[in-house]
């Protein structure tokens, strides 16, 4: 049998098909740019042989209704999906899970609603995840969807780490709060950690580093979350792509009163326009590393500021725990910059994080890998994320596979 997990956007959907019995990807890729004039379809697959094929066209992609279509229809051509039966379940990411979802279930009406309750907390997410749902359960509703939300995994946090210094009523009315995102990733690499350093996931303090286009940081206890960096919606904490993290409060307060900008203005501005494109006017770190290299300043500064953060993070989750077995560098950032994870470990020496240069530095693995010293008191470790693998597994338990 097979899971196919659908990770719905705004304007696209990444999918990953899964044979559940060895949990192998048979099949992944995208669909880009719906509902411009051209959109983009792309497929990889496994044929019967166990070679790698891929396949690409451009063509115009309307609708979330046609993204999932034309997805359907090249995983039937390719024969990675000879029929919709095969599917036991579907599983969608969803960022924002609000205060009630705390495991994976089975969509209904009710679990819709919810959903949607809460799209002003995830304005950049949710709208896409809803649209990838209810395309999915029109299609194929014999087959169970079942939504995996990035909020679950912080669900445990206490309430010193998840309430915010404001009046009582905002959180109980309007259920303001720290919720906390990339759950899935950072319990999927926590679990990893665990079985490098060789004990079991409850005994393990980590401090985990989800850096991609998003980016976030958790502090793990025993296993379990105790507090992360992002808060009531995903724009909190690290420095991102176009999010500028934290920030003075009284920036909003300003940009209101002297600059006239409204809330969608200030939206705008602090989601799409801000974080290292905003320093420097490019979101792509692998650029923005090159024009480093290149001698261009803001580039260098966006950089500089990055990696200040993350050290404060790594140094504030470090106080909260008190011990740490390991640090983990995730996503595509966390993965692939030798430098970010360089400078974001630098002179924490006396914490026991030492980096080992060489194995930092080294292209040859692109593995699970350890990093730091080998008598380095706190290990640090590069896991690569796999976000639809978590969640085709959860999406199969929820549906009693
Ligand atoms: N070799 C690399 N060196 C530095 N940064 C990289 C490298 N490869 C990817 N990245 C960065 O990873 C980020 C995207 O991370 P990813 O986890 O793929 O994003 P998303 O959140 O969209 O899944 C981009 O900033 C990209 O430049
Ligand atoms: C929650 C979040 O920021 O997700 P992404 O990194 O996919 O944008
Ligand atoms: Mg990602």
């Amino acid at each position: 049998m097979k899971v196919l997990v659908l990770n719905s956007g705004s304007s696209s959907i990444k999918y990953q098909l899964f044979r559940s019995d060895d949990w192998v990807a048979i099949a992944y890729g995208l669909v880009a740019r719906i509902g411009e004039a051209e959109g983009e379809l792309k497929l990889n697959w496994l044929d019967g042989a166990h070679n790698h094929q891929s396949r690409q066209e451009t063509l115009p992609i309307p609708t979330h209704q046609e993204g999932i279509d034309h997805i359907v229809a090249a995983l039937r051509a390719s024969g990675a999906l000879a029929d919709v039966s095969e599917l036991t379940a579907i599983g969608h990411r969803v960022v924002h899970g609000g205060p009630h979802f705390k495991h994976p279930v089975i969509v209904d009406d009710c679990v819709q609603a919810e959903i949607q309750s809460v799209v002003p907390l995830a304005p950049l997410h949710n709208p896409g995840h809803l649209a990838g749902i209810e395309v999915a359960r029109r299609l194929f509703p014999s087959v169970p969807s079942v939504v995996v939300f990035d909020t679950a995994f912080h669900q445990t946090m206490p309430p010193a780490a998840y309430r915010y210094a404001i009046p009582e009523f905002l959180y109980t009315e309007h259920r303001i709060r720290r919720y906390g995102f990339h759950g899935t990733s950072h319990g999927y690499v926590a679990s990893r950690a665990a079985r490098v350093l060789g004990k079991p996931l409850e005994q393990c303090n980590l401090i985990t580093l989800h850096l991609g286009n998003g980016a976030s940081a958790a502090a793990i206890r025993g296993g379990q979350c105790i507090d992360t960096s992002m808060g009531l919606t995903p724009l909190e904490g690290l420095v991102m792509g176009t999010r500028c993290g934290d920030i003075d409060p009284a920036v909003l307060i300003y940009l209101g009163k002297n600059l006239g900008l409204d809330a969608e203005a200030q939206d705008q501005l602090l989601n799409r326009q801000s974080g290292l494109l905003g320093i420097c006017g490019v979101n792509d770190m692998r650029e923005i590393e090159q024009l480093a290299v290149e001698g261009n300043a803001r580039a260098e500064l966006a950089i500089g500021i990055t990696a200040h953060r993350l050290k404060k993070y790594i140094g504030a989750y470090y106080a909260e725990l008190g011990r740490v077995d390991a640090i983990i560098f995730t996503g595509g950032i966390g993965e692939n910059s030798v430098g970010i994870r360089r400078r974001a470990c630098a002179g924490l020496e006396r914490l026991g994080i030492v980096l080992d240069e060489e194995a930092n530095a080294s292209r040859e693995s692109r593995g699970e890998r350890c990093i730091s010293v080998a008598d380095g008191e706190v290990r640090v470790l590069v896991i690569p994320t796999n976000e639809e693998l978590e969640i085709a597994r959860q999406a199969l338990a929820a549906v009693g596979g």
